[in-house]
């Protein structure tokens, strides 16, 4: 059904405001409704979880198990904010594992975790990670780098500056150079639950220069541009773990369902030695999202292959 608006500029766009307030707030509160009717949200609140997606990994992993205490793992969590994910991640991996949050938002990181604020469509955000898991540069350790908020890149600039000429720094970086040094697959799982932002409680976009929380990809309730949008940040998410994941190591990635479901799946097919496409069940049925699980990653992976054919 199209409504139609005759709309002239200035003399009644506050007219047409009121309403589309209205439905606003309508719809807001219908979800305010459904957060507390919720048995998952309730869950949550009580385990001292950030959110109910927390639930959804859990049962990913209680099927799949890349998550393991007895190995030293290292996890990179893609769009961690609130940081539900990575809270369940630092208690799987157990202590000696890492877990590394990446968010285009400011975000104070769970306890054991750190974060990174970056856009994962920067190359510069694979550099940082690299750096994080480096054992070289073990920048984590160090107070100056989290003592604001947690987050990693505090300080990071002035250490960078120190560090780009040095040798080791160059071998991290050079792939040609296979050196004991040289930790070309820094991680062991790449989880990606990119999409749209928790909800803004206080005006921390003062933070931002870049007026992320406007350019992000929202859920907009139009499936079509929500799945075009998700399978964007799924390939994002997807050369991140072709870059930077060892082989053997496993990969998640939410996915908002669409016509192009199957071509992710064939790119995954050539990357993952098995891939599975599983809606947990405190994934709400009316929901369109779906998580594709790629399980031991190929040795071998030709990036063009990948995604032009
Ligand atoms: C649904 S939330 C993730 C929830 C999280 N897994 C948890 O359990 O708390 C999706 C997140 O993806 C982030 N995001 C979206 N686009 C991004 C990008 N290009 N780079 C980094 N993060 C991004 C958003 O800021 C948002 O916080």
């Amino acid at each position: 059904m199209f409504l139609n608006v005759n709309i002239r500029w200035g003399a009644n766009i506050w007219g047409l405001a009121r309403p589309l307030r209205f439905i606003r707030l309508n719809s807001q509160s219908r979800w305010l409704d459904r957060q507390s009717n919720d048995y998952y949200t309730r869950e949550a609140k009580v385990q001292n979880l950030r959110s109910r997606a927390a639930f959804k990994l859990m049962e990913i992993d209680d099927k799949f198990h890349f998550f393991n205490k007895d190995k030293t793992q290292r996890v990179l969590d893609l769009g961690f904010a609130p940081g539900a994910w990575s809270q369940v991640a630092r208690q799987r991996v157990g202590p000696q594992g890492m877990v590394l949050g990446v968010d285009i938002l400011p975000c104070d990181p769970p306890r054991g975790v750190h974060s990174i604020q970056a856009n994962i469509l920067s190359a510069k955000t694979q550099e940082l990670v690299r750096l994080y898991f480096s054992r070289y540069f073990q920048l984590y350790k160090n107070d100056e780098l989290h003592k604001h908020h947690g987050y990693f890149q505090d300080g990071l600039e002035d250490e960078l500056h120190n560090i780009r000429d040095t040798e080791t720094y160059r071998e991290i970086f050079d792939s040609s150079l296979i050196t004991n040094k040289t930790d070309k697959y820094p991680v062991d799982v790449v989880i990606s639950d990119m999409y749209e932002c928790w909800p803004q409680t206080t005006g921390f976009w003062n933070n931002l220069t870049n007026l992320a929380y406007y350019r992000m990809a929202n859920t907009s309730g139009v499936a079509v541009r929500d799945h075009y949008q998700s399978i964007d940040l799924g390939d994002a998410a997807l050369v991140t773990a072709i870059d930077l994941l060892k082989p053997q190591g496993n990969f998640v990635c939410k996915l908002y369902t669409g016509k192009e479901d199957k071509l992710f799946e064939k790119r995954l097919r050539k990357v993952f030695q098995q891939v599975n496409r599983f809606k947990p069940d405190s994934s709400r049925n009316e929901s369109k999202e779906i998580y594709f699980v790629g399980l031991r990653k190929k040795a071998l992976i030709d990036k063009l292959d990948v995604f032009m054919s």
